[in-house]
């Protein structure tokens, strides 16, 4: 028999549900390995980083976390943010110290409407709808750039500078990604969301990179829309979406929307790809800490395990993620739902569903 593969991995679970829906995947894949028959295996590390540990140490994560990282095929992570630090502290100490020094350029985030889960979308009821935010997650509005109290005007008048980055390489890069991602998918069609009517620098840029792009994909329909009317098109016009770019503050907003569609923000999974793997890539749900349901075994995990589904495409195991796919769907179909989706399940009878599923795919198969 073939050596075992072994994929180590890093397990950040962090803050709030995190925890829970984090533990939740793990779940998962471990019963995927166990059933692989030697095929592969989950080398797991778990790193108590996040709000806990920034109240004993001062710090998000350890300061050598990002090289005892490094090594790692993958990393899995929860959500961080809790009121103990403040939001901006947390979220620039841990996840986007992580994507940025990592260079996880490219976040994918798909919207999946799940059999038994109701959209509040009349469209979904009979329409099929799938599509995939391609978000920028290197520069644009979260390139970290600006300062406050500038002009030492002293207080009630301090100013404050956020500004955007826009490289003509970052651009290229992930708008590239789009197109090669909607030439894998049956509608091929790439759709750019700016606002270079009124940001007319950056933005004005992005689109022009687009245009020089499309160009060479001639067979990959496209529309440049602007951000606001972009979000009006994904709750009338959604059937007319493949592939959605936009920049990492539009990009963010909009894939809330699309798993708010698809019935919750706890569905929806996300990937954080170096798509050259010269660092780790790391996955996570797209949804953040949840304080107001966090400990009560009661989030949705589906996301985090959607999003491992993910991290075993980037692995390179697409049959184990599509069976993983399908167990979400043979567990919500059967309606075994968390609240946020209409049901009263908790996270783990949801996970043991899931698990189930898998289970009995994987004898079948
Ligand atoms: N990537 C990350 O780690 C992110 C972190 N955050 C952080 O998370 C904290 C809370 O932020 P919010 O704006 O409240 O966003 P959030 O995504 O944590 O929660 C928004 C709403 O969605 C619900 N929700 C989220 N995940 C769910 C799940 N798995 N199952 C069921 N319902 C779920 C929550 O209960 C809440 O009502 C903040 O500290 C924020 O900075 C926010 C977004 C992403
Ligand atoms: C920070 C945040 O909201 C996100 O990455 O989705
Ligand atoms: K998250
Ligand atoms: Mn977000």
């Amino acid at each position: 028999m073939a050596e075992t593969q072994t994929f180590k991995i890093a397990a950040i679970p962090a803050d709030g549900v995190g925890k829970e829906v984090v533990e939740a995947g793990r779940t998962v894949l471990d019963t995927l390995a166990g059933h692989s028959n030697g095929k592969f295996a989950f080398d797991w590390t778990e790193f108590d980083w996040g709000s806990e540990y920034y109240a004993k140490h001062g710090v998000m994560m350890d300061p050598q976390g990002l090289e005892k990282l490094k090594n790692f095929d993958a990393i899995y992570f929860g959500a961080v943010g809790w009121e103990n630090v403040p939001d901006h502290v947390s979220l620039w100490g841990l996840r986007l110290n992580i994507t940025q020094n990592f260079d996880q350029w490219a976040n994918i985030r798909p919207v999946k409407f799940l059999p038994g889960v109701a959209s509040p979308l009349r469209k979904a009821e009979d329409t099929e709808l799938d599509w995939v935010v391609v978000r920028e997650n290197s520069e644009g509005e979260y390139a970290g750039l600006g300062g406050r109290n500038l002009s030492g005007r002293g207080p009630g008048n301090e100013v404050a500078i956020q500004s955007s980055l826009f490289t003509e390489k970052g651009c290229e890069r992930i708008i590239r990604f789009a197109f090669e991602l909607a030439l894998t998918r049956q509608v091929k069609k790439v759709s750019s969301v700016t606002k270079s009517n009124a940001q007319q620098y950056g933005m004005v840029l992005w689109d022009e990179v687009f245009s020089k792009v499309a160009a060479e994909y001639p067979d990959v329909a496209t529309e440049s829309v602007l951000v606001d009317a972009m979000s009006a098109k994904f709750i009338l016009h959604p059937e007319e979406l493949s592939v959605v770019v936009a920049s990492n503050l539009n990009a963010d907003i909009l894939s809330d929307l699309g798993s708010a569609l698809a019935g919750s923000l706890g569905l929806a999974a996300s990937a954080n790809l170096n798509p050259e793997r010269r660092f780790p890539s790391m996955f996570e749900p797209v949804h953040g800490s949840a304080p107001d349901i966090a400990g009560q075994n009661i989030s949705n995990p589906i996301g985090a395990i959607a999003s491992a589904a993910l991290m075993l495409d980037h692995f390179g195991l697409h049959d184990e993620a599509r069976v993983v796919e399908a167990a979400i769907e043979a567990a919500t179909s059967k309606g075994v739902l968390t609240r946020d989706i209409g049901g009263n399940a908790a996270t783990r009878e949801v996970t043991e569903a899931i698990v189930a599923a898998l289970t009995a795919n994987l004898v079948v198969a």
